[in-house]
C-alpha cells in the first residue's frame, strides 16, 4: 500500500495483464457473433489489449511522478495553459470522451512554478483511466493544490462523450463543461479573469 496526495492509501500500480485483456476481447467477438479466427480478427484480441494498455497507462500513476520538475522564479501571478488535448473513456460504457481541458493556477507564495509540460501529463495522467468527467476535474485540481502547493487553481474541461453521440440518446455535437476551483481562485474577479483568459469573447 502507498499514500495518494492527500494521505489515503492507494493499491500499488499493478500491471497491466495483456493475455487476460486479450482472452476477454476473444470473449467479446464470440459475444457479438464473430469469428476470432478469421483473417482480419485474428490479431485483433493481442492488439486491442495493446491498445487498452496504453489508454489505461495512468491507472496507478501518482501525480508526485509528473509534477517533478519545479522552479522558483518567484512568480506570484496566475499561469494558464489552455487547449489541452483530453481523451479519455467513461467508465459507464468504456467509450471515449474527447475534448480541451484548461488548467490555471496561482503559485504558492514562494512563488514555485511548475514546468508547463508537466500541467498535460498531469491532465494524461488521469484522463488515462476508466473515468467521469468530473472526477477527473477535480483530481487534476487538487493535485495542484497538494503537490503543487499552488495558492489557487482552476481547472475547465469541456469534452463530447461518445456514449451520447453514437449510441443512447444520440446527441453528437453536445459538449459537457465541468471545472473545480480552488484556493485564491474562488476570488470572482480572479475566477473572473482566469474565465476571460480561458474564453475570451
Ligand atoms: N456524470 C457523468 N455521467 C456520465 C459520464 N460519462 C457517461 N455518463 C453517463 O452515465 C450514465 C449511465 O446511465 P445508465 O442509465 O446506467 O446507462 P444507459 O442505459 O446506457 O444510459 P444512456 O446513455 O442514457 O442510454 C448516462 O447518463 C451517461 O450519459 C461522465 O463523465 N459524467
Ligand atoms: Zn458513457
Amino acid at each position: 500500500m502507498d499514500d495518494d496526495v492527500a494521505g489515503r492509501p492507494v493499491e500499488a500500480p499493478r500491471a497491466f495483464d495483456l493475455a487476460r485483456a486479450e482472452a476477454a476481447v476473444r470473449e467479446l467477438l464470440l459475444a457479438v457473433g464473430e469469428d476470432p479466427e478469421r483473417d482480419g480478427l485474428r490479431d485483433t484480441p493481442a492488439r486491442v489489449a495493446r491498445a487498452y494498455a496504453e489508454m489505461f497507462a495512468g491507472l496507478g500513476r501518482d501525480p508526485r511522478d509528473v509534477l517533478t520538475t519545479t522552479f522558483d522564479e518567484g512568480h506570484e501571478e496566475m499561469v494558464l495553459v489552455k487547449d489541452i488535448p483530453v481523451y479519455s473513456q467513461c467508465e459507464h460504457h468504456l467509450l471515449p470522451f474527447h475534448g480541451m481541458a484548461h488548467v490555471a493556477y496561482i503559485p504558492a507564495k514562494d512563488g514555485r512554478i511548475a514546468g508547463l509540460s508537466k500541467l498535460a501529463r498531469l491532465v494524461d495522467l488521469y484522463a488515462r483511466r476508466p473515468q467521469v468527467q468530473e472526477r477527473m476535474t477535480t483530481q487534476i485540481a487538487d493535485a495542484l493544490v497538494e503537490v503543487l502547493g499552488a495558492a489557487g487553481v482552476i481547472v475547465v474541461v469541456e469534452c463530447e462523450h461518445l456514449c451520447m453521440s453514437m449510441r443512447g440518446v444520440r446527441a453528437p455535437g453536445s459538449r459537457t463543461v465541468t471545472s473545480a476551483v480552488r484556493g485564491q481562485m474562488r476570488n470572482p474577479a480572479t475566477r473572473a479573469e482566469a474565465m476571460s483568459l480561458i474564453r475570451p469573447r
